[in-house]
């Protein structure tokens, strides 16, 4: 499990330490967990074994994976915890045992308390026939039919009980869920975060004779449950809250709640009893509202802390914005869902550094196409990813059961994630709804049956349609680093919406091309495209290492605009290498420069061809290159069109690999040299600097984008270099948000020099050798 080392904002979150409760709200990948985890490490260093400590989920899935990175990861930090702070002072000097914590979700936790309840009660009258578990959808809905009818004989001229099942049903469950417990409350209750304009005939007036007929729709049917020993979970839990309001429970020392903006009031109310009432307790809520996804969300439909009697003041409430899970082009793709969709978001995201591909947008025309694309996808991905990095989630748990099947049948180990125990430490890839991602992630996610009518399963509902809206930013938040986005007939309006360049298009026929080529050969073709990369990366790695010295930008550029071929860049490197010190690190940067070029002269040569296509002539590729790329020198457009074409005209044939090269390294020339030119705004230290910096950088960049394309031209999914991704990591910064300020960009840099860096990895590589 990689090491993390916590931001300095996150850090002072996690040893926060002041008692009561405290806030944490950040968009998805900011690292509420992570610092829910930290912090809990940190307590339990601190609090004493009496004392206990209780984490709240609202999903079974991210309670096992929850308990899966405590256990796998007691030492995933690199920072150690400080002492010395005022909370912890009662603690006495012996007691330095651990104290014990429970991890657990939260209807869990409901219904250990209505058990209690349904054990006090078993000879009660009406009470003594509760059942252990909630009971099937059919006893259900059969009680509420019932229910209903006695209402509509109460209430003949009533408009609102001619309402459907669904939408009335889901009312009671509201009311049950926002413990409104009198009907003057109801009349009175804000239904915050409807629109009214739009969602006029979904809202229920104020005061109304239709919010009488549904209160006592409620009360009928609650009672009418209990009486046929039938049971549902907003009553189970206010039953639950009555047990522990006239019993209190075991309470604990500190509370973190995860994904806390789904909980509904119920169990918020319900939650409050397991604080202990004493002045070093703490309660830690981690939230983001733009993942919240059900009705009843209390803080996720904009209640305040306040209304539940919690006062969150001043410094007790953070935000987290640094996305430091998914790569610039899925946060960007999330964003256009939101944005194109007509959702405006709280938090403004910011992306720390983490560059990759767009999003996979693979609409299909049958069902079994788009089964056999996922499973490709899969089987594509073997050699890279483990089986348990790969996430498929769909809209229901039904399609979940069918999707299991079938990838299990073609004979890939896959496991269906839901309510029972969850084992993440087994390598199967695993199936679920895209609810019970929440909180998850992995580095590659499929999103599947991303259909019309499937999500939002009601486009009319406009509530329904936010809900799903929000359900599928969750899902494409949970990939690291690739995203798998597939339909099949018709595709969700969701992405209907959103304009087309979010995406990357499978071509399905080229996509099966590709499938069909042999392992080995993939791999090579993967390995030629990170060593390719890796030089890149290394001619950067050199000019950022050496920048302040003059002799070294001399070197440098000899280097540079002595390309001609890869012969004349090896005998050039050699030369350097020679006269330098022995201790200098650059000349072991430069040795391995020359393994690099050595090697991918070895390796590229049949291959970079095989696999390269253009579809344009050499004038139409011109313009289009000229249009692509407006900031580019005339020389470079036209080396780019010369490469396009002349691995074009080669492509079947043993090739001049040197004609490629030089017209490759031409561009590299130029374009480095301009980025050098460039070299004194950077210097200047100013936000212009950092700007010009930034579009330079990005030609690079393009280049870099070209050459890849190109060399993988009819490999659509263009993910699996872990380099490509290194290599851009530090770019987008600069990149995109164009206010970067010098001090950020040079942290950025530091970044690229860190320990396990790219220098270290060609320093270990060099010692091994
Ligand atoms: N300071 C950091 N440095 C490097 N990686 C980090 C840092 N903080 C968090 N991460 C990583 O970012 C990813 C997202 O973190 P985490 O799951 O805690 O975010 P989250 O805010 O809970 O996300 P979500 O709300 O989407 O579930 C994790 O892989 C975590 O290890």
């Amino acid at each position: 499990m990689k090491k993390i080392s916590l931001d300095q904002e996150q850090l002072s979150l996690a040893k926060f330490n002041s008692s009561g409760p405290f806030a944490i709200k950040g968009i998805a990948g900011s690292g509420k967990t992570t610092v829910g985890l930290k912090r809990l490490q940190y307590l339990r260093t601190k609090a004493t074994s009496e004392d206990k400590i209780l984490v709240v989920t609202y999903h079974k899935v991210l309670t096992d994976y929850l308990k899966y990175l405590g256990d796998e990861g007691e030492d995933i930090f690199e920072e150690e915890v400080l002492d010395n702070q005022e909370l912890f002072q009662h603690k006495k000097e012996e007691d330095k045992k651990p104290c014990g914590v429970d991890i657990i979700n939260i209807d869990k936790l409901v219904h250990q308390y209505y058990s209690k309840y349904r054990d006090l009660k078993k000879n009660h009258k009406h009470y003594k026939s509760l059942p252990r578990f909630t009971s099937p959808y059919r006893d259900l809905h059969e009680t509420f039919m019932q229910s209903l009818e006695i209402l509509k004989d109460r209430y003949p001229d009533s408009k609102v009980l001619k309402r459907d099942y669904n939408f009335l049903k889901k009312e009671i469950d509201f009311i049950n869920n926002c413990r409104i417990v009198s009907e003057k409350s109801y009349q009175i209750f804000s239904r915050v975060g409807r629109n009214r304009n739009e969602e006029q005939k979904y809202t229920i007036p104020k005061k109304s004779q239709a919010r009488r007929e549904l209160f006592e729709l409620r009360r009928e049917y609650n009672n009418n449950l209990i009486i046929q020993g039938k049971m549902d979970f907003p009553v189970m839990r206010l039953l639950a809250i009555r047990y522990i309001s006239e019993n209190p429970p075991m309470c604990y020392q500190h509370i973190i709640i995860d994904e806390c903006q789904d909980l509904d009031r119920s169990r918020m109310d319900f939650l409050k009893f397991f604080l202990k009432d004493n002045n070093t307790t703490t309660a830690t809520f981690l939230y983001d509202n733009a993942q919240s996804i059900y009705e009843g969300s209390w803080l996720g439909n904009g209640h305040a802390f306040s209304s539940l009697g919690i006062n969150i003041l001043g410094n007790r409430s953070r935000i987290l914005k640094y996305n430091y899970r998914t790569t610039y082009e899925i946060q960007s793709a999330a964003q256009s869902l939101i944005k194109h969709n007509n959702y405006k978001q709280e938090i403004e995201p910011v992306m720390i550094n983490k560059g990759g591909v767009k999003p996979f947008l693979a609409e299909c025309k049958t069902q079994a196409d788009h089964d056999k694309y996922i499973i490709d996808t899969i089987k594509n991905q073997e050699r890279n990813l483990d089986l348990k990095d790969i996430i498929v989630a769909c809209r229901t748990n039904q399609e979940a059961e069918r999707l299991t099947l079938v990838i299990s049948d073609s004979g890939i180990d896959c496991t269906h994630f839901r309510s029972s125990q969850n084992n993440f430490k087994n390598n199967t890839v695993r199936v679920m709804t895209i609810n019970c991602t929440k909180g998850l992630e992995s580095e590659m996610v499929i999103l599947a049956n991303l259909n019309k009518d499937v999500i939002p399963v009601n486009s009319k509902d406009p509530i329904q349609a936010l809900q799903d809206l929000r359900i599928l930013y969750v899902g494409m938040t949970r990939a690291s680093n690739i995203l798998h986005l597939v339909s099949y007939e018709e595709s969700s309006p969701f992405i209907q919406n959103m304009p087309l360049d979010s995406f990357k298009l499978v071509d399905l026929e080229q996509y099966q091309e590709f499938v069909l080529l042999e392992k080995d050969m993939k791999q090579e073709v993967r390995s030629l495209i990170s060593q390719l990369m890796d030089e890149l990366a290394l001619f950067e790695q050199i000019r950022n290492e050496y920048r302040p010295e003059s002799n070294f930008q001399e070197c440098f550029e000899n280097l540079m605009t002595g390309v001609i071929n890869i012969e004349r860049i090896t005998d050039k490197a050699e030369e350097i290498h020679v006269k330098l010190d022995q201790n200098s690190s650059l000349k072991n940067l430069i040795s391995s420069f020359i393994e690099t070029c050595l090697l991918k002269k070895h390796l590229a040569r049949e291959e970079m061809m095989k696999f390269s296509r253009c579809p344009f002539k050499m004038e139409s590729r011109k313009k289009n290159l000229e249009k692509r790329y407006p900031y580019f020198s005339e020389e470079s457009i036209q080396s780019l069109a010369s490469i396009g074409h002349l691995t074009q005209q080669n492509q079947k044939e043993s090739i001049d690999y040197s004609s490629f090269i030089s017209g490759f390294s031409k561009i590299l020339e130029i374009e480095l040299h301009n980025i050098f030119e460039e070299r004194s705004y950077f210097d200047n230290a100013n936000f212009e600097g950092t700007k010009q910096f930034g579009s330079g950088t990005y030609k690079l960049y393009d280049i870099l984008k070209y050459i890849y394309h190109h060399v993988s031209g009819t490999l659509n999914d263009i993910n699996e270099s872990l380099e490509y991704i290194n290599f851009r990591k530090q770019r987008n910064k600069a990149t995109h948000a164009h206010c970067v300020r010098l001090e950020e960009y040079e942290v950025i840099e530091k970044e690229m020099l860190r320990p396990n860096g790219i220098i270290d990895m060609l320093h270990d590589q060099l010692e091994k050798e």
